[in-house]
């Protein structure tokens, strides 16, 4: 039985480097579905905050309480990273390593990851090396790594920033699947046309603080401060 992770929520919670804080101090409660797109402008803190409320990131200060006890909250999460990290093995291998480290039998494991590669249309690269993927490819083979063990909650930070717009397109597609499963997303975009067309909930971040946020209709259609209005006119915010 898998416990709920959600609500999940931040108190005064911050991260800081040799103490410069880099994302903080931040309260937010954030409930169980959908996605939630983080956005701000280049250094306002959104890998900063993904990383913290993933753990990644040391928690210097505050709190982030889960609805389920913390080292069970981390099994149920993935993190996509802006450029993927590959193994350096092939597409197959790739997605068979999360499952067998987690005790799936490597004939189970086969199986799942000849279906999720069929999923994200990788089926005929199977036995290619994951480093000679293009960029798109690498992008899907790390979604559909992080997916395959059915986490309740995915990271992703920027995961479309160098990719084309098919490529974007099928990851966008991947995405809405997931969440259509009920996997939880949290991911930043500096993509104002991505955040309108995935986003539930909106966290805008500024200067390391959430500045604005709300439900993505009535962010998108006037947010509060006028910082977010600007942001999503396209205006310079600093
Ligand atoms: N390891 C680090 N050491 C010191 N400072 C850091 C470190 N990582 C991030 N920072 C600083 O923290 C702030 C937030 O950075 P972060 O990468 O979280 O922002 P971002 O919104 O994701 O930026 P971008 O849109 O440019 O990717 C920046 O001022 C950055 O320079």
């Amino acid at each position: 039985m898998v416990s709920e992770l959600f609500p999940v929520t931040m108190a005064g919670a911050r991260t800081s480097r040799r103490g410069t804080v880099l994302v903080g101090p931040i309260d937010l409660t954030l409930e169980g579905r959908g996605t939630c797109v983080v956005i701000g402008p280049n250094g306002s803190g959104k890998t900063s905050f993904l990383r913290l409320l993933h753990g990644a990131a040391r928690l210097t200060g505050g709190s982030i309480t889960w609805a389920c006890p913390m080292q069970e909250a981390r099994r149920q999460q993935a993190f996509v990273f802006q450029r993927p990290v590959m193994l350096r093995r092939t597409v197959e291998q790739n997605l068979i390593y999360p499952l067998v480290i987690h005790g799936t039998s490597r004939l189970d494991a086969r199986a799942r990851a000849r279906e999720w590669a069929e999923k994200v249309a990788l089926d005929r690269m199977l036995d290619r090396q994951a480093s000679i993927l293009s960029g798109g490819e690498q992008q899907k083979l790390a979604l559909a790594r992080a997916l395959i063990s059915d986490p309740r909650l995915v990271f992703l930070d920027e995961p479309c920033s160098s990719l084309d717009g098919r490529a974007t397109r099928e990851i966008e597609d991947i995405l809405q699947s997931a969440k259509a499963r009920g996997t939880r997303l949290i991911m930043s975009t500096h993509d104002m046309g991505q955040a309108r067309r995935l986003a539930d909930q909106v966290v805008f971040l500024l200067r390391g603080k959430v500045h604005d946020q709300g439900d993505a209709p009535e962010f998108f259609d006037g947010p509060s401060t006028s910082q977010a209005r600007a942001f999503l006119k396209g205006d310079i915010v600093e």
